[in-house]
């Protein structure tokens, strides 16, 4: 059997960022528009602080403006749900991302209620997820949203298609099924207590691990020709053992990526796939959430 279609995150996302950089410069010599997004991050993660900067910058980039909270990790709800209201309540921000996870002692579901529905660019809000799920206009999380922009680039047709979403989370497997159900696939959400989980995922057309295992998913759960849409990143240790006890890490997927690749028709790699998509989508819901705001219509080539 032919070895899979690698799918391209990292290439779609640079052009996608490309269509938002000129949608952006429309935006601002035509309405005066400058979307604006405000990224908060309390504590000091080291992964979290990597992707808060990756972010600035690539709005930046995109000609948007862009600012970054850094708090202290011993900042208070209040102190938080203060921020995030100065935020809701300043016209040059038309997005919020609060980074996950918060620290223990702040309640994150009453960070994210707190956020203006019309500028959360996450899609985490309840308001974003009820109007996702009954089919209005919503903002739609970043990773499925990048996930399905990538499936709709591979797949000529999704109609029909038996989709099997391994993970059941707010963030990326429920809005997934969300976004798969839209596209008129038969979907499967399957979950680490799912009786017989290789066997539902053999069923799968299109297969979308977002279980947070590292290589979980191994080649022989894989329909010959299925398409792998891959949303894990795992941190392990490294493949060669002097690094690997030198504290040297590598990235994985959810997925056993040699082993898949040798079965599916297509296959995303981590890394390189769907992270790439994430923050792309993130400046694309910011251009969003802005038109909306300013009742101005949506760019052409940044939605699904
Ligand atoms: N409120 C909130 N929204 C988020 O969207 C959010 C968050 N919190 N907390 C953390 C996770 C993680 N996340 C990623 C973004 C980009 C890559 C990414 O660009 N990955 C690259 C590089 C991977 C690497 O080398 O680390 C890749 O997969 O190729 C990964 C992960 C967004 N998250
Ligand atoms: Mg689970």
């Amino acid at each position: 059997m032919a070895e899979a279609r690698i799918i391209d995150g990292k290439g779609f996302a640079a052009g996608l960022r490309a269509r938002i950089g000129a949608a952006v410069e429309q935006l601002r010599t035509t309405h005066a528009l400058v979307p604006g997004l405000a990224v908060v991050l309390v504590g000091e993660d080291p992964a979290s602080a990597i992707y808060v900067r990756n972010k600035g910058e690539q709005t930046r980039e995109a000609g948007m403006h862009s600012v970054t909270h850094r708090l202290d990790a011993s900042t208070s709800q209040d102190e938080l749900l203060r921020l995030v209201n100065q935020l809701n309540n300043d016209p040059s921000i038309h997005g919020i991302l609060v980074q996950l996870p918060l620290p223990g002692h702040i309640d994150a579901q009453a960070v994210l209620s707190a956020i203006d529905p019309a500028k959360d660019v996450d899609g985490f809000h309840v308001v974003n997820a009820g109007r996702l799920s009954v089919g209005l206009p919503a903002l739609v999380p970043c990773t499925p949203l990048g996930c399905m922009m990538l499936l709709k680039d591979t797949v000529k047709d999704l109609r029909g298609m038996h989709a099997v979403v391994v993970g059941r989370s707010n963030i990326v497997g429920k809005p997934m099924a969300q976004l798969l159900l839209q596209a008129d696939c038969t979907v499967t959400i399957a979950h680490s207590r799912t009786r017989d989980l290789a066997g539902i995922c053999r069923e799968a057309d299109i297969l979308v691990a977002a279980v947070g295992r590292p290589e979980m998913v191994k080649g022989d759960w894989i329909k010959e020709g299925a398409v792998v849409i891959d949303v894990g990143i795992n941190r392990v240790p490294a493949r060669d053992p002097a690094a690997a006890a030198a504290g040297k890490t590598r990235i994985v997927g959810d997925v056993c990526y040699a082993e898949a690749a040798s079965v599916a028709g297509a296959i995303t790699p981590v890394p390189g796939g769907v992270g790439p998509m994430t923050i792309a989508c993130l400046l694309a819901n910011t251009v969003t959430a802005a038109c909306r705001s300013a009742g101005v219509p949506l760019p052409a080539g940044i939605g699904l």
